[in-house]
């Protein structure tokens, strides 16, 4: 029995929680009762451990002081003996967790931004978002855009933590990781291609790993249901999408029936990647060609074998450098454009 972690004590003791009736129950890992408690299991967190990455330096900072929101930023650590004075791309980095769960220090999440700002040469910037159902979507959304709206407004000058390091504001990519992945996709719709509101700071492409998506119309792989990590739509349907919606809302599924047409706008280019043997497969591949077939420029590439979470769970070892090559490729392929 997962042992609970009481996150809103009930609005008056035993009484009204003893008769509060269990609404929803994600696995054992969060529960909401008709009084309005939730119950969020800590197991979660430690499902996996920190490992310790000595060539990378981090530090957190407050983004959205309306929501006491933290982003956590990593720099790699200046090797004195091979000073290199070139400017680092910036990598926002979107945590998974089906808009439910996780922040920014969570172990997958940390691991992940380590490796990737090791592996890159990046500065990375992971952002904390309001999860539902506390907070149901847009919110997880609009916290993505907040956050990179702190970085443009933000002086460095006066941000002497980073001041040691040469930044190029004009190569800023967004990675998200599963529901941080559908943050990613909309952030690029919203944002267009060169964000021009975004001035001084250039976004210029957008990785999405696993993207969380979801269609009243199910995949082949959805209706057969493979044993995987426990990830289904029905944790959107159940806690995360906005009361009275489905699965076609335009922000799971950017292909339904009611969300805006994709064709004609102007986007930056994507990297979309999954696990081959995820259930979400179908759905994220379906979602590649159809932003493709819509003229946006997408590499699309399938991890042979792979489950859902292959990327956050492994990230520092040697099998997920591929991935981090990958992204690599991507970066350097679109570091400039004539725009
Ligand atoms: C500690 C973690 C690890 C999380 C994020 C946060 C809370 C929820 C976890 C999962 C649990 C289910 C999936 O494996 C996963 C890929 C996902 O989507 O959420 C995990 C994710 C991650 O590996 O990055």
């Amino acid at each position: 029995m997962a042992k609970l972690e009481e996150l809103k004590p009930p609005s008056s003791n035993s009484d009204s929680s003893s008769s509060a009736e269990l609404i929803e129950n994600c696995f054992g890992y969060l529960k909401l009762y008709s009084d309005g408690t939730i119950f969020r299991s800590a197991e979660i967190k430690h499902k996996s451990t920190i490992q310790e990455n000595p060539s990378v330096i981090w530090n957190d900072f407050l983004f959205d002081p309306l929501h006491n929101l933290n982003l956590r930023i990593y720099k790699p650590k200046k090797d004195p003996k091979s000073p290199n004075h070139k400017q680092l791309p910036i990598l926002f980095y979107f945590h998974a967790g089906g808009f439910c769960f996780g922040e920014r220090f969570y172990p997958n999440p940390h691991n992940s931004s380590l490796s990737l700002c090791s592996g890159l040469q990046s500065v990375v910037i992971s952002p904390d978002y309001r999860l539902a159902p506390e907070s149901r979507l847009p919110a997880a959304i609009e916290d993505g855009f907040t956050a990179i709206k702190w970085l443009r407004d933000s002086d460095f000058q006066t941000l002497t933590w980073l001041s040691d390091v040469e930044i190029d504001f004009d190569r800023v990519f967004v990675f998200g990781d599963s529901s941080g992945g559908n943050i990613a996709h909309h952030l690029a719709v919203r944002l267009g291609r060169g964000s021009p509101e975004l001035k001084p700071i250039r976004v210029r492409g957008y990785i999405l790993l696993s993207p969380f998506f979801g269609g009243v119309l199910r995949t082949k792989r959805e209706e057969e249901k493979p044993y995987e990590n426990f990830w289904s739509q029905e944790i959107y349907d159940q806690l995360s999408i906005p009361h009275g919606a489905n699965v076609d809302h335009p922000l799971v599924n950017p292909f339904g029936a009611s969300s805006p047409s994709i064709e004609g706008l102007r986007l930056d280019p994507f990297l979309v990647m999954v696990g081959g043997d995820e259930v979400m497969r179908d759905r994220v591949e379906d979602y590649a060609m159809k932003m493709k077939a819509s003229n946006h420029q997408v590499q699309y590439v399938e991890f042979e074998g792979k489950q859902h979470g292959f990327f956050t769970s492994y990230s520092y070892l040697e099998e997920s450098k591929n991935l981090i090559q990958l992204v690599k490729d991507f970066i350097s392929k679109n570091s400039s454009s004539i725009i």
